[in-house]
């Protein structure tokens, strides 16, 4: 079967063709309306602790683009927050949009961010991670919203590595880098139970939405949407609106940590 994508023919309405969950019970991304999250004073504060000596690389899916982690050890982990336990950061990466109106994947009040980056983590209660992103509590996705400003500094060392990852396959070493650095000052937060916002669309995921946005200026942006979804030698398709539509709630609640 062709590949999954976000274009008008293997874009998200087509992908239940597929990936038959994407009609399921707890379906990501959401819009969430802030009134009718429910504070849950039982839910503890994220606690995040990465290394940066445990990023590896940084690599164009041809989806989007990702920084990758060794998650051998447990030396950059999410704790506390919803979850029991301990989740390994596996990857971080982002969704965007063509205009500044549009890119995130959650929403907020029906508010639509021009990106929103998300920090991939697995429960090591399971062996690895495939195995963990079958299992209902096998992972856990905290979701940074990204707002238009001044430019972030923070951004920029993985903005000009882009240079090196033009095109879809492209990948480059990206070392010691710091992902608590893209995070806002406070931590606060909504979670639901979801699923990965891409094919496989599996039902595994713990999400943790932080209320606090960063910032990202408009030339910052036009770095995001200087990658390519093609890969080399193909006809040249900009890597843009790679974000899925928010889906049905279906009765899940949301909580939020803060009050
Ligand atoms: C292409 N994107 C996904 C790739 N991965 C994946 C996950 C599980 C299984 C798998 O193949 C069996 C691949 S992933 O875990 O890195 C994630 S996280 C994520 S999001 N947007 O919901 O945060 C999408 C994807
Ligand atoms: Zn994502």
């Amino acid at each position: 079967s062709h590949g999954w994508g976000y274009g008008p023919s293997d874009g998200p309405v087509n992908w239940c063709k597929d990936f038959p969950i994407a009609n399921g019970p707890r379906q990501s991304p959401i819009n969430i309306i802030s009134g009718q999250a429910s504070y849950d004073s039982a839910l503890k504060p994220l606690k995040l602790n990465y290394d940066p000596s445990n990023s590896t690389d940084i690599l164009n899916s041809g989806h989007s683009f990702q920084v990758g982690f060794v998650d051998d050890t447990d030396s950059s982990t999410l704790t506390g927050g919803p979850i029991t336990g301990t989740y390994r950061l596996k990857q971080f990466h982002f969704h965007w949009g063509a205009s500044d109106y549009r890119g995130s994947e959650h929403t907020v009040n029906g508010i639509k961010f021009p990106c929103e980056l998300h920090l991939v983590h697995w429960n090591t209660k399971y062996l690895s991670f495939g195995e963990a992103a079958s299992h209902p509590d096998g992972l856990a996705v905290v979701g940074v919203f990204l707002k238009l400003g001044a430019a972030n500094p923070r951004l920029q060392k993985v903005l000009d590595a882009l240079e090196a990852i033009k095109s879809k396959g492209k990948q480059t070493t990206f070392s010691n880098f710091d992902a608590k650095t893209l995070l806002p000052d406070s931590l606060d937060y909504w979670t639901y139970n979801g699923s990965l916002t891409t094919p496989p669309l599996l039902e595994s995921v713990t999400w943790i939405v932080l209320k606090e946005s960063i910032s990202v200026s408009l030339t910052q942006m036009g770095k995001f949407r200087s990658l390519k979804f093609s890969g080399d030698g193909e006809a040249h398709c900009c890597m843009q609106d790679n974000y899925r539509p928010t889906q049905p709630l279906k009765g899940r609640k949301v909580r939020r940590s803060f009050k």
